[in-house]
């Protein structure tokens, strides 16, 4: 054992700075090849088309620190608040990390590439990312929103974004001429999407929506924390602001708040740095790591979370207790062909309705992998009751007015064993049938019941 050490100390000592050295220079010259990466190299770079790596590739490379002396392979945490400068005039690269900090500009490097943008921000959370587009307005703009968000998301619009003298229009975004009609030509500033919605998972048309808000002079923030660029392009489809909550499948394990924003015009970039700096929203530099971290596993997981995901919500489409299941991966999803034709999966979450609170309640609390948690996209699965969990915010009658009925079950599907997670639902099942919720009953409670 000893002599491993030594070995391993002595070949560190000798061979540490030359190898530092090289891996430098090999990392500033990928990073000079441009952020798309070229498979090409040497003399035969000029007459090969530069081949653009995919995603799944793109994650778990992050460029690093081009000038890290020691050539690290994960980058450090630069855990100061501030950088001493070479002058009192002269500030450097960084002075403050609500400024700016080296682990956040790996991180934000790294989701740029990935989105297919000029520069992304990595923000304190999801909602402080999604507040920031709102400071983008001013008194007199007017909001066409989704009417099915995220509870905080419609809390914001709802009670933050108004006394600014903003006025928000929320319709029904997977309906085109509902948007086309809620716009205001002249004041209409933003459209807020989402899609998958949480928690119907409605599917709204990217590009059809950017092309009527584009007409008017719009910007339109698409909120893709369902699916996350690696399997919604939303900047390629059009939206100006990809947003997404990195608290779920990019953390992927529930131990990170943090939210994204990327833009390609640079004026926008601009603009968003210049409120991320001066509100103090940016994320702490071990969160950055920790994001670093979960983009390298994020393919992975999220294959293994939809491959699953897929397998339950046909269960469950089967299932005699279950009134109706909202996946954009299955044929019935009214969605589908336009999800189809925007995103390159149906992804993890699945939402269904019993139309029985106390039935969906039993199924909630009798699962025993499905941890009944809020949120989404840990490697663990997770199960709630939207109206009283995540969405409860909204008022009962806004909820209900907008279709979104109380029995409704969210599930956030992991990368678990899918025949556990079946059977887990499935004795769940069995002790809500065992306490008189059986199929008959479920289906006398379905007529004249809401439908989600
Ligand atoms: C779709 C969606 N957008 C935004 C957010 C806000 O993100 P965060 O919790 O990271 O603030 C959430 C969840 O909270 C969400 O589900
Ligand atoms: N108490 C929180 C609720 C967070 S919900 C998190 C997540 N977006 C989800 O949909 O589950 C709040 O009031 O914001």
């Amino acid at each position: 054992m000893a002599s491993a050490a030594t070995n391993l100390s002595s070949r560190s000592s000798t061979a540490a700075v030359p190898a530092a050295a090289a891996s430098r220079r090999r990392q500033m010259r990928t990073a000079a090849s441009g952020a798309a990466g070229n498979g090409a190299n040497g003399s035969d770079a000029a007459q090969q088309a530069p081949r653009r790596r995919s995603l799944a590739t793109l994650l778990v490379h992050s460029e690093g620190l081009v000038n890290d002396e020691f050539a690290a392979s994960m980058p450090p945490i630069y855990q100061t608040a501030t950088f001493q400068q070479p002058g009192a005039i002269d500030m450097g690269e960084y002075d403050y990390s609500r400024s700016g900090n080296p682990t956040r500009t790996v991180l934000e490097k790294q989701l740029a590439i990935l989105e297919g943008a000029e520069r992304a921000f990595a923000f304190s959370s999801g909602m402080a990312a999604l507040a920031a587009v709102t400071r983008l307005l001013k008194a007199g703009d007017h909001v066409v929103a989704g009417d099915d968000l995220y509870g905080g998301t419609s809390r914001l619009l709802s009670r933050v974004v108004p006394s600014a003298g903003i006025e928000v229009s929320n319709v029904d975004a997977s309906d085109v001429e509902a948007v086309r009609a809620a716009i205001r030509p002249g004041q209409t500033a933003l459209v807020m999407l989402e899609s998958p919605t949480n928690p119907r998972m409605q599917i709204c048309d990217i590009k059809a929506i950017c092309q009527l808000a584009h007409e008017v002079g719009a910007l339109v923030c698409v909120d893709n924390s369902i699916l996350t660029c690696l399997y919604q392009p939303a900047l390629d489809l059009g939206a100006d602001i990809a947003m997404t909550s990195a608290t779920k499948f990019i953390g992927g394990h529930s131990d990170v708040t943090a939210g994204v924003l990327a833009v390609r015009d640079k004026q926008l970039a601009d603009r968003i740095y210049f409120v991320q700096n001066a509100e103090g929203t940016a994320l702490g530099p071990f969160d950055c790591w920790l994001l670093i971290r979960g983009l390298k596993t994020m393919s992975l997981r999220m294959e293994r979370q939809a491959a699953n995901a897929r397998c339950i919500a046909e269960w469950l489409a089967a299932h005699p207790m279950v009134h109706r299941v909202n996946y954009p991966g299955l044929a019935s999803h009214p969605g589908k062909d336009v999800h189809d034709a925007q995103a390159s999966s149906p992804g993890s979450i699945i939402s269904f309705v019993t139309n029985n609170s106390d039935l969906s309640r039993i199924i909630v609390e009798e699962t025993e992998l499905f941890k009944i948690t809020v949120s989404f996209g840990n490697v663990l699965s997770l199960i709630s009751m939207p109206c009283f969990m995540s969405h409860a915010s909204i008022p009962a009658e806004v909820r209900a007015a907008r279709g979104l009925p109380d029995d409704l079950v969210r599930i956030s599907v992991g990368i678990e064993d899918v025949e556990d997670l079946i059977s887990d639902l499935d004795q769940a099942f069995q002790k809500a049938a065992a306490a008189g919720h059986g199929p008959a009953a479920a289906a006398a409670g379905a007529a004249g019941a809401v439908q989600a």
